[in-house]
């Protein structure tokens, strides 16, 4: 079969790493899976022996089709869908997919929106280096926030370039996510984003943008909360508050 590179095919080949992701997943029998990208099946297939249920999404019709065939899991759904379209409600408790980078940011923002128990993601480590970003650091970025803001992250371990057919170029990183606040609305999301193109201005210079351009009172906005900071350097939950005053006009106070 051709590979269909713009789709991130690289396949996990290496049972060794494959049984280690399975274990440190720590699924329960209780559990329903959404998994993004079927592949081969190979991840699917062990999923469906520790879950109670496996939505399985691919896009390659192929690779759908091949799966169909030789997945006989009567706990498996099998979905030739983008398995982040908006339009899907199905209820899950643990997202699982090995991602291809170019999907990476889509697919964080998508979960910042769900509600679910936890994620097993593997990930390029750039991309998770940028998830773990401080604030001050290069990295610092809109995804770090949303991220950091509504999960706590785990390393959870290394799998080399070796293990996938095709090899990818990169080290990837297994990463376990679960959620510490209700999910984020598109707004709240959209909001975090604009408020990141003045990443590097001060909280003073944001203030007087927004009060000039949306013609907002901001009168007795405490400047000592957060001193004449530049934006990069306060910490997630004080952006996501800072967004919700510069767009409510209210802190929220709460995580
Ligand atoms: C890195 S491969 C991993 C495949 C398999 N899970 C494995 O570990 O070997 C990613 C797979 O996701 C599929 N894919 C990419 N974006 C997708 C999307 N938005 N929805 C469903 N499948 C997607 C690709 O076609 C590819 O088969």
């Amino acid at each position: 079969m051709k590979k269909q590179t713009k789709l991130g095919q690289n396949f996990l080949i290496d049972h060794t790493i494959i049984k280690k992701i399975i274990q440190t997943s720590r699924i329960n029998k209780d559990d329903v899976i959404y998994e993004v990208g079927t592949g081969k099946g190979i991840l699917t297939t062990e999923l469906c022996k520790i879950s109670k249920y496996v939505h399985s999404f691919e896009l390659d019709s192929i690779l759908y089709s091949r799966c169909k065939r030789n997945l006989t899991h009567k706990n498996l759904e099998l979905l030739n869908l983008d398995g982040f379209n908006e339009h899907l409600a199905i209820p899950f408790d643990v997202f699982f997919s090995s991602l291809p980078y170019y999907e990476s940011r889509n697919a964080v923002t998508w979960l910042c929106q769900r509600d679910f128990r936890k994620g097993i993601i593997l990930l390029q480590r750039e991309f998770v280096e940028k998830l773990l970003s401080k604030p001050g650091e290069k990295n610092y970025r809109a995804i770090s926030i949303l991220s950091q803001y509504r999960f706590s992250i785990k390393m959870l371990l290394d799998v080399p370039y070796t293990s996938f057919s095709p090899s990818p170029k990169v080290e990837s990183v297994l990463i376990e996510i679960c959620p510490r606040t209700s999910p984020l609305s598109n707004k709240v999301i959209k909001d975090i984003q604009f408020l990141l193109s003045f990443r590097k201005k001060t909280i003073s210079f944001i203030v007087n943008y927004f009060k000039k351009n949306y013609n907002r009172n901001f009168d007795g906005f405490d400047y000592n909360e957060f001193g004449k900071n530049k934006l990069v350097n306060l910490s997630p939950v004080d952006i996501v508050r800072f967004s919700t005053y510069l767009n409510n006009g209210t802190f929220n106070t709460k995580r």
